[in-house]
């Protein structure tokens, strides 16, 4: 593994007849940022506090540069927890100096970075109020600027985008990608997956406390069923009917939509097309990280 790489080793967790996690693992590298996507109840929030150490697991085991995560790296872990759980009556710049030097820091350098990160969040003007007086917004951009006043080594955020506008989702959006950049390793839950699709360099899906996919979202797009979009404006209803490993998804306009599994030739398909007439549009469409979610998880039993 390389230095500074957050590993999550097969860790499961029990909570009476609920298994919440079964040998869930992933891994994230310094510079890297992971999506963590689930439906709800997968399991995701337990496995951000097991590697935080908030909750034990019942086996498995959670490395930070190979080595089991004791209090030290503990401290220097940015965690922003789901439940927010800010101290809603303390002013904001006083929170944020006080969870500085609680990881460490000296009270004057606790005061700078928080002041620092107040004026980067656009938060300076509030610096003085109450965070129960801030929007919900607000509160989620000083929760950010909490995970991150002690400069943390790894960097956690459960759904962090949940409930931002547009505006603050791009500020969240670059502060996590500059954080990244730092060489820290970031990984946050979400349920946006055109977000996670955009912004992460890896996208894990979990399903039932088990990791069902991971890679980059490319080879994730590049694994699932390919579509194939095609114009041929001369060709019968029937054109594609026979072809090995094909079958109509949905034919409008004299184009067709096609899936292919793996059988499937799509020269065949090209030869086929072309012998009806002329072809306008041959092309195959990737699917989206949404459309690979739908078909990788199904309903989670309700809660
Ligand atoms: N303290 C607890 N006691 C009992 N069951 C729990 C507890 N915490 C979590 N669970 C169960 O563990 C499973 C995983 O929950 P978890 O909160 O990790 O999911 P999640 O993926 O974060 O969901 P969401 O997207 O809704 O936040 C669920 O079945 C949940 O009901």
């Amino acid at each position: 593994m390389p230095e500074g790489a957050l590993e999550i080793d097969r860790i499961s967790k029990r909570y009476g007849d609920v298994v919440a996690l079964d040998e869930m693992s992933l891994t994230v590298r310094p510079g890297e940022m992971l999506g963590f996507v689930g439906s709800n109840g997968a399991g995701k929030t337990t496995t951000m506090r097991i590697a935080l150490g908030v909750l034990a697991a019942d086996s498995g085991e959670v490395r930070y540069n190979d080595a089991p995560i004791d209090r030290t790296v503990r401290s220097r872990i940015g965690y922003m927890p789901e439940e927010r759980g800010l101290y809603p009556k303390m002013r904001v710049l006083d929170q944020l100096q006080y969870l500085g030097e609680l990881h460490g820091l000296s009270r004057a350098e606790a005061g700078r970075t928080a002041e620092s990160w107040l004026e980067r969040l656009g938060l300076a003007e509030r610096r003085n109020d109450q965070l129960q007086k801030l929007s919900l917004g607000n509160q989620q951009r000083v929760q950010l600027a909490a995970a991150l006043v002690h400069d943390p080594a790894v960097l956690i955020l459960d759904e962090p985008f949940s409930g931002l506008d547009p505006v603050a989702v791009e500020l969240m959006s670059t502060v996590l990608r500059q954080t990244c950049e730092r060489g820290v390793p970031v990984v946050f839950s979400s349920h946006q997956l055109e977000l996670v699709q955009k912004l992460c360099d890896r996208v894990g899906i979990v399903q039932r406390g088990r990791m069902v996919a991971d890679g980059t979202v490319e080879q994730l797009r590049s694994s699932g069923p390919a579509d194939l979009t095609v114009h041929a404006p001369q060709a019968p209803p029937d054109w594609a009917d026979g072809l090995r490993g094909v079958s109509v998804v949905d034919t409008s306009g004299g184009r067709t939509t096609l899936r292919l599994d793996e059988t499937a030739d799509d020269q065949a398909v090209l030869q086929a097309a072309l012998s009806t007439g002329p072809v306008h549009e041959f092309s195959r469409n990737r699917p989206s990280l949404t459309d690979l979610f739908r078909n990788v998880v199904t309903e989670e039993p309700a809660e």
